[in-house]
């Protein structure tokens, strides 16, 4: 069964400029064709956005913002040829280890 996310990455998939997508018709080619560092702005911008609908307190926002700063990176994701997916895959293997004993194991190997 396909997620809201493998449905979206797909879109961003096909509308890359180079598969046809036409930044006159679409966001994400239009984006696209401004270069790496273009995603990588928007990202910042969001990412700033999200923190001031935290501080102003407003759960709706947040939920606005937070969905913007996912769609772009999913965009990030599609330009360096990975899927969410992989995030999920990640976030999975993480599971069930604490933050706390993988720094501590982390800053034990740095050590040795
Ligand atoms: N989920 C989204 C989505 N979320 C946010 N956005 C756009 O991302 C931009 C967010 O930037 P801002 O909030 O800073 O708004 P802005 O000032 O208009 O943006 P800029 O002028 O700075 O680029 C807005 O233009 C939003 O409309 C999205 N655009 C597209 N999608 C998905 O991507 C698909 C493909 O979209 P197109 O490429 O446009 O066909 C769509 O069918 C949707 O599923």
């Amino acid at each position: 069964m396909s997620t809201i996310l493998d449905r979206v990455a797909a879109t961003i998939a096909a509308r890359h400029p180079a598969h046809g997508g036409d930044p006159n018709q679409s966001y994400v080619a239009k984006l696209l064709t401004k270069g790496p560092d273009a995603v990588l702005k928007k990202i910042g911008e969001e990412a700033t956005e999200t923190v001031m609908a935290a501080k102003d307190a407003n759960p709706d926002q947040v939920v606005y913002e937070v969905a913007d700063l996912w769609f772009h990176c999913l965009i990030l994701l599609a330009q360096h040829d990975r899927h969410p997916q992989d995030v999920l895959n990640e976030l999975a293997r993480r599971e069930g280890l604490s933050g706390l004993v993988e720094k501590a194991q982390r800053t034990e190997n740095q050590a040795d």
